[in-house]
């Protein structure tokens, strides 16, 4: 399609507005039809209630902040990953295998990444508030 200089389509969208908006088409598609994506996002909720509740320091968020995104976004590229994977073959072949388990295998390191994470920030106060 031809925008001209100015970057522009027909509608007036800039390039860097429709880049925004088909993001946010992946982000509502994935929080729709991917549970584990659902899962993720209930638990950062949570985990966003817990800190402002226990009262975390900054850099604490910081890294609460890191954890969430990244598991977000781990978990929407591995939804990428397995669409493309059934698009390219929906037989068994071993190499479709490899691709669906290591994009797995990434969102499990992060996910245990995240736990640590948050055993180091919420282990100790929740002891202290539980004993
Ligand atoms: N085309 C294929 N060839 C070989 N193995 C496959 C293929 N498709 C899926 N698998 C195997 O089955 C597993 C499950 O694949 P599937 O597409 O059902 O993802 P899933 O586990 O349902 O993912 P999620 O629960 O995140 O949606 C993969 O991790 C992979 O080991």
């Amino acid at each position: 399609m031809n925008m001209g200089s100015s970057g522009k389509n027909a509608n007036g969208k800039s390039r860097l507005t429709r880049s925004f908006a088909y993001a946010f088409a992946g982000i509502r598609a994935g929080l729709k039809q991917e549970r584990n994506l659902q899962i993720h996002l209930g638990i950062s909720m949570a985990v966003i209630l817990l800190g402002y509740f226990l009262h975390i320091s900054a850099v604490e968020w910081l890294f609460i902040c890191l954890s969430i995104g990244g598991m977000l976004a781990a978990e929407l590229m591995n939804s990428a990953i397995e669409r493309v994977v059934d698009l390219v073959t929906t037989e068994y072949h071993p190499l479709a295998k490899q691709a669906k388990d290591m994009a797995a295998g990434a969102v499990l390191l992060l996910a245990i990444t995240s736990v640590v994470i948050g055993l180091v920030i919420f282990g100790p106060r929740l002891l202290l508030f539980f004993l």
